[in-house]
């Protein structure tokens, strides 16, 4: 199982966000981190890969084009975990993830309702399933946007900043079960900024820079000043902790070039 996403591009109006961008083949068992600088096109490219927005360009999981499997079919391949938290909603949590388990197909209620209270409760959040969503906070509303996502069994997930609202015990909860999704035989992309986070979780690094992979590869080899100055035009050490894990530490801005 991996996913091959070749020449994307992405244009809104006159505006060409993504120029031909081809990932390296993204294999099941590995978390990959996309990173780089607001605006770089991380969540276009996630979009894109989610035929959720119009692109050029090929995307295909496990041998199978996306873009031509109904979107039926698709939604039991791919799980997408967006940015926004949902909101504005009258129904319950629980009622959100049954419904994100039955798009697109029948299943018996009280089937629907056993799967999505255990997703519930893998995540540690069975005691939310009778919360209204808008009631949630914003972390917990993060946690059942991942039951969402997850629900349907994906082979391929997409992750857009999903640990942006989490406490670090939450963090390290989300990030322990992309690992555990990842190692059971699925293709996992997630958005992070954190890249302390991406160093210590990922398996391997894209960083996005101006609608391109300016580069990939084990956080090692991505997590570099130079290529740190040059994508964010910051001044970085790139140390290691006591653990041996990669510490990003900012010294300043406008690092020479
Ligand atoms: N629906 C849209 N219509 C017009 N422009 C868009 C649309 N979606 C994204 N863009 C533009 O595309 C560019 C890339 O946006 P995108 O959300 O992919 O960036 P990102 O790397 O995910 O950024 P961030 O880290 O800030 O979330 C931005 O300039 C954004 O304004």
């Amino acid at each position: 199982m991996s996913l091959i996403a070749r020449d994307i591009s992405v244009r809104f109006g006159a505006r060409r966000v993504l120029d031909g961008l081809t990932l390296p083949e993204l294999k099941a068992g590995e978390v990959t981190v996309l990173a780089g600088p607001n605006a770089a096109g991380k969540s276009t490219l996630l979009r894109a890969i989610a035929q959720l927005v119009p692109h050029q360009g090929s995307t295909v999981l496990d041998g199978k084009d996306l873009a031509r499997i109904p979107a039926l079919d698709r939604a039991r391949l791919v799980g997408f975990m967006p940015q926004t938290l949902p909101s504005g909603s009258s129904l319950i949590a629980l009622e959100t993830v049954i419904a994100a388990l039955r798009a697109g197909r029948s299943i018996p209620a009280h089937q629907a309702d056993a799967a999505a209270m255990a997703v519930m409760d893998k995540l540690g959040i069975a005691a939310l399933a009778l919360e209204p969503l808008d009631s949630l906070s914003g972390g917990q509303r993060q946690m059942v946007s991942l039951a969402q996502a997850i629900v349907r069994d994906p082979r391929l997930l997409l992750l857009d900043e999903p640990t942006s609202a989490l406490d670090l015990a939450r963090q390290v909860r989300l990030l322990s079960e992309l690992r555990r999704l990842a190692a059971e035989g699925r293709v996992v992309v997630a958005v992070l900024h954190d890249l302390a986070v991406a160093a210590q979780w990922a398996d391997r690094i894209v960083l996005i820079h101006d609608g391109h992979v300016h580069a990939e590869g084990a956080p090692e080899s991505v997590l570099t000043p130079a290529l740190l100055a040059q994508v964010y035009g910051v001044d970085a050490r790139v140390e290691r902790c006591s653990r041996g894990r990669l510490m990003v530490l900012i010294d300043g801005e406008h690092a020479p070039l």
